[in-house]
């Protein structure tokens, strides 16, 4: 389903999980060949794979991985070994709360078949993480034909982060909708924010969009105002790492600024979130463990010392966008008021 314009982030191979370093790009295309489950948790946290779904992707694969040459005897033993693999898979990021939803739909899946031998669990792992990743191309899809039916032909959206196929199976969640405009004929004018301090809208979403042959022009993100005040952009689109019940949105540091700045300017602003991104467990977005990153993200972020030595630093990756600023939250199950998510798992 992926089409030939974009690079796949996460591939199940020869029996491996291959990684697209997405630390390296958009200078180098390199792919990681990971055989354990500690590799994937290091690539994980060094952001090699990133991006809610990606993540929840190779740790699916990941935790394959980690139980693929369990020697357990019988069914407890198994289990016991998953679930140690799965809270130490879970323990490299903390805010994408698609990490938890493909390691607790593994367990579900290996709960329902316990009756198997240990050989058929382990098939079991690989082929519920293949299914996550199958349908993960089909999710964005949809989504992006949800949210199609918001835009029209030469429209100019503004988005944040890379929500786009890098972070996902194929499409992206926020970026669908660019794909299948284009696939459609339409000329949308793309404004992608660069993204500090990790710069994911610059070294992500601006290349693969201009892979793609989309219209993309990239803004430092304290440009996004004046872009705004000069009429260039009539919708945001962002991603999600995490919806909480009440509708708040959990994602990329910079994201609430932007959500405030389009209310300001009335131009709405809609989040791409599938499924597996929200959480109704988590009452609110004050409820949702945001992740702080190493200082020198910041200090040394573009590859050179740019703020003095032992400079205190405070870089949280990311932020929640209270449910008011948000016009509507696009499932693969429909449109919906931030205040009506709940309806969305129904
Ligand atoms: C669809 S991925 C989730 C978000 O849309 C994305 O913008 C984001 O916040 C990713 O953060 P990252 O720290 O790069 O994993």
């Amino acid at each position: 389903m992926t089409t030939s314009t974009q690079l796949a982030p996460v591939k199940w191979e020869n029996d491996a999980l291959v990684l697209l370093d997405q630390t390296r790009l958009p200078v180098e295309t390199i792919y990681l060949n990971l055989t354990t489950s500690e590799q994937v948790w290091g690539s994980i946290r060094r952001l090699e794979v990133r991006g809610a779904p990606a993540i929840g992707m190779a740790a699916a694969y990941g935790l394959y991985l980690g139980v693929r040459g369990s020697e357990a005897s019988n069914y407890d033993e198994f289990w016991q070994e998953l679930n140690k693999q799965a809270d130490y898979l879970g323990s490299s990021r903390p805010t994408a709360v698609n990490l938890f939803w493909a390691l607790d739909r593994i367990k579900a899946r290996v709960e329902k078949e316990s009756g198997a031998s240990i050989a058929e669990l382990k098939a079991a792992v690989l082929d519920e993480a293949l299914a996550i990743q199958k349908e993960d191309a089909e999710v964005c899809r949809t989504i992006g034909e949800h949210l199609l039916t918001l835009l029209h032909d030469g429209m100019g959206i503004l988005t944040h982060c890379n929500p786009g196929a890098l972070a996902t199976a194929a499409y992206g969640t926020a970026t669908a909708p660019f794909y299948l405009a284009k696939e459609r004929g339409w000329n949308l004018k793309v404004y992608a924010d660069e993204t500090r301090p990790v710069l994911q809208g610059a070294r992500l979403t601006a290349f693969e969009l201009q892979q793609a042959g989309i219209d993309v022009t990239l803004i430092c993100d304290n440009m996004a105002a004046m872009v705004m005040s000069q009429g260039k952009v009539e919708a945001v689109i962002v991603g999600t790492d995490r919806v909480a019940a009440n509708g708040d949105v959990a994602n990329k540091i910079g994201t609430y600024g932007v959500a405030v700045l389009a209310k300001a300017h009335g131009i709405p602003f809609y989040v791409a979130a599938p499924l597996s991104s929200v959480d109704l467990e988590t009452p609110t977005g004050a409820d949702i463990p945001i992740e702080e990153r190493p200082a020198e993200e910041i200090t040394h972020g573009l590859g050179k010392q740019v703020a003095p030595d032992d400079i205190k630093v405070y870089n949280p990756a990311f932020d929640v966008t209270p449910a008011k600023y948000i016009t509507a939250i696009v499932t693969e199950t429909g449109i919906f008021k931030p205040e009506e998510i709940g309806n969305s798992k129904k």
